[in-house]
């Protein structure tokens, strides 16, 4: 009896946070298959597929990967050289690794885990070739595991994190599957061979914006961990005297450690709403995209990109600042913290290397410049396109949600101008179009970054405004809005002071605001890192416990060291003590000599 059927879970998300705190630091060899696999099941494959084959994934009788990536290939879906050739003659497809650079590379739980793959490669039926299209492969023998003939399975090595996580490597030799086997929902291959192709053939990348849109929430999960940890521990931690003479203070209570700290306490709940009105745009797009109304398809791609590269980078970012902030004990396994960032960083990579994800979303940003200087309507989140540059800001003491989000979609809007008449000058030097988006890449990775921070900001403020909150709660969560907001304008002034938006008075307020912030948010800094509820169990932290024994844990947890299993460790007799022997008899020689 499955053991969350027993607890009663019925929906996807709390099955997936009781896996999460099952399999908290190591990452559950199924998580892909539970995250990845199955939904694509339910989502790219026809209703009798997936009635076939879903019900087969959710019970564990049928374990999956999406094996995508390539040696060669991980960005260019569509440069992947795997080919799956029909052959009408046995209704089957022919899978295929053709070059050393096509063997499938990276899919996680591929090695040893999965008995079966999504496959994406190129589908060629009557001599064509149709693009890349997703194949459901068995790779292992259900009965006793072994690999299936024809393929070639093997891991990849170990890697900077992500142990929990087999990630393999698997060549195709002329290797055949079922016609049936290819997901039919949106492409199909008839019995003689006949393309039926899909109504958008991005379509078939579906998967990716999904897992993108769980990565925004992972950034949110993985920042908030190490903030506890960090914030916890700084309430802890005694160093210094901060009174000449007086007692050693709290670190916390160092405007510097606030300063670095306070910050990404507001950052995780900004990004906490932020992955939460992300699923909420997926989930409504995708259900339309399901029932055939492709409209928005090309607002949540980008939506996703974007949001997937800002968030993992801050959050990368941000993980290391608190590890930092931690001091030696910080660099140890015992604070928790060097997972984390281990198993998270990678996120900055998979699922669509973040500068090619914001290219993506910044290549969405320049159409819609273009529409908006037609006047052309646009989509709502976009809409601050075409907010009046030459307006300044109103910004005062009070430093209210208006005159910030008035100050990041003016900051948006002008840097993906500057962008965009980059390209458009590029054009009118004679450059041809791939060039003269090449040339102007770097200033749109810049504007779509401000795009992003927009979008946060503003949903956060939109939240607070909309959600009915207790007002001493609304209060606090206000200072840490407004923390985030001012912070983000301090940290880029100079994104935001290119025009002279702000005056010099209001950057004097600006400034003084921040630190301001940090003495408000200094007495609920603890309530507010207790207020994610993360268990000890699931942080694994000496430095973060909840009862903050710190100094007691981290005793035990250095005793458990296998280096300790023994007093003398085998390298004395090894290494040591013939190389000391040796050195004496060298000196008993040389003093002879
Ligand atoms: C509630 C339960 C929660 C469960 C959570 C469990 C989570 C478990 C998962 C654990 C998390 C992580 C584990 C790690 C797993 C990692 C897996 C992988 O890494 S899989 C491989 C990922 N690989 C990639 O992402 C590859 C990235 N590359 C691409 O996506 C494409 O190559 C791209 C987009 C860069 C370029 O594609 P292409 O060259 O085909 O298109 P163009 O650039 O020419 O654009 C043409 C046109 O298409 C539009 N477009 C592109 N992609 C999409 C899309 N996905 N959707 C919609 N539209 C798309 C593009 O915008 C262009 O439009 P146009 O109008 O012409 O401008
Ligand atoms: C931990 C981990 C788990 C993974 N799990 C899976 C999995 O389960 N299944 C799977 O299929 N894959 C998986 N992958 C592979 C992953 O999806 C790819 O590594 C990722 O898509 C990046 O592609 P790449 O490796 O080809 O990088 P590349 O694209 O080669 O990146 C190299 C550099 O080239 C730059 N670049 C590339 N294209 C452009 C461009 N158009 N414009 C500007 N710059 C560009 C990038 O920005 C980057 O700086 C995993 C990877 C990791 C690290």
């Amino acid at each position: 009896m499955d053991r969350m059927e027993e607890l009663g879970f019925r929906s996807e998300t709390d099955r997936q946070i009781f896996r999460e705190a099952a399999a908290p630091v190591e990452l559950s060899p199924f998580g892909l298959h539970s995250g990845m696999f199955v939904p694509t099941l339910e989502r790219q494959g026809t209703p009798e597929q997936s009635r076939k084959w879903v019900p087969l994934g959710k019970s564990f009788k049928m374990i999956g990967t999406y094996a995508q990536t390539e040696l060669g290939h991980g960005t260019f879906i569509r440069g992947l050289e795997t080919t799956a050739t029909f052959d009408p003659e046995t209704q089957e497809f022919i899978l295929d690794s053709p070059t050393l650079s096509s063997i499938k590379y990276w899919p996680g739980n591929v090695a040893k885990t999965v008995n079966h793959c999504l496959v994406m490669a190129q589908l060629y039926t009557q001599g064509k070739c149709h693009g890349t299209h997703l194949f459901l492969v068995q790779v292992r023998n259900m009965e006793d595991h072994t690999i299936m003939p024809g393929l070639e399975i093997g891991d990849i090595g170990p890697k900077l994190g992500f142990d929990g996580v087999d990630n393999g490597f698997m060549r195709f030799n002329k290797y055949r599957i079922p016609r049936m086997n290819m997901l039919m929902r949106y492409a199909k291959v008839l019995e003689n061979g006949d393309y039926i192709k899909p109504k958008n053939a991005k379509l078939t990348y579906g998967a990716m914006v999904m897992i993108r849109v769980f990565i925004v929430m992972d950034a949110f999960k993985t920042l908030s961990r190490a903030a506890v940890i960090a914030v916890r521990y700084s309430a802890v931690r005694r160093q210094s005297e901060l009174r000449p003479g007086g007692e050693e203070a709290q670190v916390m209570d160092y405007q510097t450690q606030q300063y670095k700290l306070f910050p990404l306490l507001a950052t995780s709940y900004a990004f906490l709403l932020a992955a939460e009105g992300m699923s909420q745009i997926y989930a409504k797009i995708s259900s339309d995209i399901e029932r055939g109304n492709l409209e928005d398809m090309p607002q949540l791609h980008a939506l996703a990109c974007g949001l997937k590269a800002f968030c993992t980078w801050v959050a990368c970012e941000g993980i290391e600042v608190c590890r930092m902030s931690c001091g030696g004990h910080g660099y140890s396994h015992a604070s928790g913290i060097p997972k984390i960032y281990a198993n998270i960083v990678g996120a900055c990579t998979y699922e669509g290397e973040n500068t090619v994800m914001m290219l993506q979303t910044a290549r969405y940003l320049s159409k819609c410049y273009i529409r908006g200087q037609r006047g052309e309507s646009l989509p709502e989140l976009i809409q601050y396109l075409t907010t009046d540059l030459n307006v300044k800001s109103t910004l005062g003491e009070d430093c209210s949600f208006e005159s910030l989000v008035a100050a990041y979609s003016h900051r948006a809007a002008r840097m993906v101008a500057v962008a965009c008449k980059l390209q458009q000058t590029n054009k009118k030097k004679g450059m041809a179009g791939h060039d003269a988006w090449n040339k102007s890449t770097v200033p749109f990775i810049a504007a779509t970054k401000a795009h992003c921070h927009l979008f946060i900001v503003r949903n956060f403020v939109t939240i607070l405004s909309q959600k009915k909150i207790d007002p001493a709660t609304h209060n606090v969560l206000s200072q840490l809005c407004t923390l985030y907001a001012v912070y983000g304008i301090v940290e880029n002034m100079g994104e935001f002071m290119q025009d002279g938006y702000f005056n010099q008075d209001q950057v004097s307020i600006l400034n003084r605001k921040v630190l301001a912030l940090l003495e408000d948010i200094r007495p609920n800094a603890v309530a507010l890192v207790d207020a994610f509820d993360y268990p000890d169990h699931l942080l694994q932290s000496c430095l973060g416990r909840y009862d903050g024994q710190v100094y007691e844990a981290l005793y035990e947890y250095s005793k458990s060291s296998p280096l300790n299993n023994t007093d003398i460790h085998s390298s004395y007799y090894n290494y040591i003590r013939p190389m000391m022997q040796k050195r004496s008899e060298s000196k008993n020689i040389s003093a002879k000599l």
